[in-house]
């Protein structure tokens, strides 16, 4: 029910357009019922044989609802799609505006082929509501109401036939569809998403499937789903049929009870016998209104379900602070390399309040000290803690490397930095004051992050490179390619900096596509950079090479480096080591090598290893 009226209040800001499209779509059946009633009796009268001109106005009729028909259909449609496509962009805009602040929070639980399957498939299905959920029934209520009162000016009887086959063809059939229909819509929509998830499953894990040779048993599951999704559509399809047969039964009904209370009325000398044809004929045509409205409850149950879905992601949850805010904040790697041209921080530190969002403080670009003060932190109250008692500070421009084993938390210490999620205990500042104080937008405007997995777009190397600083000049971009490395290699291609890259880069290597990172980075400037295992995952060679970039990266930025690499830590301010969420011990490389605990263990397994 909340979805309905969710859907009905996006329609109805469009409600000057849905009214003239609904009055066109009464027209247009009126023009049908117009052209069979006025044919019908110009056959009629011709059949007496009068004068041509007695013949005219009927004549003119005829061609002028056979014209109209068309166009008021014409218009009907052209409005009509309007509407619903302005709906459609409407709720794609409000759901991408809604989801952003959520991901990865509450994302994170969703597969992304899910995701996709309700971007598009739930929201196309959204044009039904007007098209073939709410227009069908008032457009019919207005035919019934019309030519019922044009029948009644013959005879009040003939209305009440009209609309009582109008009740049985217009509700008791829906209802009928209804009950032996009950929940195919809603399999429809979850198979169809299913199936959407095991295709793309299939795709992007094909190595794996052929090297385990599960590709067969992955193709049994498929068409089990497809199986079963055809079984659905094969039982829409047959009740689809059924509805429309029997709605045409009942029209042809209506039309015979019409036509033999008429010709009672004839014999009595009530009416003229050449109206016969002419209401009979316009009643058979008044059920155009009728047929629509048989799969309205299948097509409501498949609405509802599709926007369930949808609002299943955007309904906002209460934080910690009680405001109704989202619960947690987004920032996906394409988001810290911002679309808008990254603004110089001088401007923000003579401005403290944002402009955007009024009360939200704009980090000083002279104040960027870090801090967390007994932080502890889990991702849902029912999970464990990751973090626990973490207390740091990092002076601006100083360098701090977080270290530690698989699992301990520190990524989830960049997490809360960038306010992906917010800490339940304790508290986290930038300057004087605490993290949720600041403009979410512009605190994110000031860190620059490389991380293992940067995601690169399926565009050009330009493009690429252009998500960071979209005002760039060509020499900009060369010069910060020179500096990360990546000019030659570009250089080197057919089509140099307008070469495409493939999806998530593929045409790159790992190498590559971390000095891209790199670049990218580079070219937003941003006084604070985060490295989370920037060059992992690349062979040694490449992996050092990558790291000298990195390093160059921090010159002059406050600067969190998460590594499982050893080598190079001397040049850090501080180093954390991490254990189970906790800090275990702290200080420059050097003093954490004359402690001989735990770091001094860690670094040389890591030694004896490499
Ligand atoms: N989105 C999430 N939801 C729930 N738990 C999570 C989420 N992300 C991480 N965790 C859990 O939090 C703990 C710390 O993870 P985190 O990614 O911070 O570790 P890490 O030290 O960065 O590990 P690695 O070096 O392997 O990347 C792990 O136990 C992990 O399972």
């Amino acid at each position: 029910m909340k979805s309905i009226g969710w859907l009905t209040r996006l329609m109805l800001a469009y409600w000057p357009r849905i009214l003239l499209a609904l009055f066109l779509s009464v027209l247009t059946i009126t023009s049908h019922i117009g052209l069979m009633a006025a044919s019908a009796y110009l056959l009629a009268r011709a059949a007496l044989h009068p004068p041509i001109l007695d013949l005219m106005v009927t004549i003119v009729g005829v061609r002028f609802f056979g014209l109209s028909r068309a166009v008021f259909r014409y218009l009907e449609r052209y409005l009509s799609h309007d509407v619903t496509f302005r709906v459609l962009s409407q709720i794609r805009v409000k759901f991408y505006e809604q989801i952003e602040p959520l991901a990865p929070a509450r994302l994170g639980g969703l597969r992304s082929e899910d995701l996709l399957s309700r971007i598009v498939a739930d929201v196309e299905t959204q044009q039904n509501f007007y098209l073939r959920v709410f227009a069908p029934p008032i457009a019919a209520f207005f035919v019934l109401i019309g030519y019922g009162i044009f029948l009644a000016n013959y005879d009040i009887r003939l209305s009440y036939i009209l609309a009582a086959c109008f009740v049985i063809a217009g509700v008791i059939v829906p209802w009928l569809v209804k009950r032996l229909g009950q929940g195919i819509g809603a399999q429809i929509i979850f198979l169809k998403a299913h199936l959407n998830t095991q295709v793309a499953d299939g795709l992007l894990g094909m190595t794996e499937l052929l090297s385990y040779h599960q590709v067969g048993d992955h193709l049994i599951k498929f068409r089990e789903t497809n199986d079963e999704l055809i079984e659905c559509e094969r039982k829409i399809t047959k009740l689809a049929a059924f509805s429309a047969a029997l709605t045409g039964l009942i029209a042809n009904l209506g039309m015979w009870l019409i036509l033999v209370l008429g010709i009672l009325l004839v014999e009595k000398g009530r009416l003229n016998g050449v109206n016969l044809g002419m209401l009979a004929l316009g009643t058979l045509s008044s059920f155009e209104a009728v047929f629509p409205l048989a799969l309205v409850p299948h097509h409501l149950e498949q609405n509802l379900v599709s926007a369930d879905r949808l609002l299943d992601l955007m309904k906002p949850e209460e934080t910690k602070d009680g405001r109704d805010r989202k619960k947690h904040d987004y920032n996906r790697e394409n988001d810290k390399i911002r679309h808008e041209d990254s603004r110089e921080h001088e401007d923000s530190s003579k401005n403290e309040d944002s402009r955007e969002n009024p009360g939200k403080l704009i980090p000083r670009a002279d104040n960027l000290k870090l801090s967390f003060q007994e932080v502890s932190f889990r991702y849902e109250k029912t999970e464990p803690w990751v973090l626990k008692d973490v207390s740091f500070t990092i002076p601006q421009g100083s360098k701090v490397a977080i270290v530690g084993s698989s699992g301990v938390g520190k990524t989830s210490i960049i997490n809360l930095i960038l306010r992906f999620w917010d800490c339940e205990k304790g508290e986290i500042s930038l300057g004087d004051h605490s993290l949720p104080e600041y403009d979410i937008e512009e605190l994110r405007r000031i860190i620059g992050v490389v991380t293992q997995k940067t995601y690169l777009f399926n565009a050009t190397i330009k493009e690429n490179l252009l998500l960071a600083k979209p005002s760039a000049t060509n020499q900009e971009l060369m010069d910060t390619a020179r500096q990360a490395k990546l000019h030659e290699f570009i250089t080197s291609l057919p089509n140099g900096y307008d070469s495409y890259i493939g999806e998530g880069g593929f045409k790159l290597s790992g190498g590559q596509r971390q000095r891209l990172a790199i670049a990218r980075v580079l070219l937003k400037n941003a006084p604070i950079l985060i490295l989370d295992e920037a060059a992992a995952g690349l062979d040694s060679i490449t992996e050092s090479e990558v790291l000298n970039e990195v390093y160059r990266l921090m010159e002059g930025r406050t600067t969190i480096l998460i590594t499982h690499n050893f080598s190079g830590l001397e040049i850090m301010d501080e180093i954390l080591l991490l254990k189970e969420g906790r800090i275990i011990e702290r200080g420059t490389h050097a003093e954490l090598l004359q402690h001989e605990g735990a770091y001094w263990e860690l670094w040389k397994r890591d030694r004896f290893i490499n």
